[in-house]
């Protein structure tokens, strides 16, 4: 429980704590696993491969919810806010950025649709064994094995100003 501890402290210590979503779609396809990530097209992150996620807005009735919504603009598919499995916990922080990212993780199973481009992501389904790493963020490879195999995560990673490396990271993983 090392990471939860310092999870706290952090957000504690923080002189302000920004909250986001990050969720991932899973699907079976004939007996393959397979999980949805999107190609983001702009903005934070823009070039890399992700799960689907954005700022809580206050107008968010909960974070699942905002989960959802998020999901149903980037992915275009329709998730509700009571189908979003709660699976953890990452905070980032970044060298002489006092804001920190509080990101609450995300599966989901049930959604109707088919995913779809939209302004901010591309999204494409990958097996277990094809997730492209090397064009995600750095921190995605410590965390997101663990969650495909049904674990719950909590964890920080303090990233360095450029964001493309962590200098520090502390995680969790627990049976779900
Ligand atoms: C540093 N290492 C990281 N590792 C894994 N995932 C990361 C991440 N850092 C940010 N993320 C995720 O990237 C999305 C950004 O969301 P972001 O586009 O900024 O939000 P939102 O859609 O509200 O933005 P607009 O201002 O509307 O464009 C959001 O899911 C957030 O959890």
């Amino acid at each position: 429980m090392a990471a939860a501890r310092r999870v706290a402290d952090t957000l504690f210590k923080a002189p302000k704590v920004k909250h986001y979503t990050l969720a991932f779609l899973l699907r079976d396809n004939n007996g393959t696993k397979e999980v949805l990530l999107g190609m983001k097209k702009r903005g934070f992150g823009a070039g890399k491969w992700n799960g689907f996620g954005g700022k809580v807005e206050p107008t968010d009735a909960t974070v699942s919810d905002a989960a959802a919504r998020e999901m149903n603009e980037e992915a275009l598919v329709t998730v509700l806010g009571s189908d979003m499995e709660e699976k953890g916990t990452l905070v980032f922080t970044f060298t002489g950025k006092p804001e920190v990212m509080h990101v609450h993780v995300f599966q989901v199973r049930s959604y109707s649709g088919v995913p779809s481009e939209s302004d901010e992501m591309k999204p494409q389904w990958f097996t277990y064994d094809a997730i492209p790493y090397a064009s995600m963020w750095a921190d995605d490879k410590y965390w997101l094995p663990s969650l495909l195999e049904g674990k719950n995560i909590v964890g920080q990673f303090d990233f360095d100003a450029d964001e493309t490396k962590f200098y520090d990271h502390v995680l969790d993983v627990t049976d779900a």
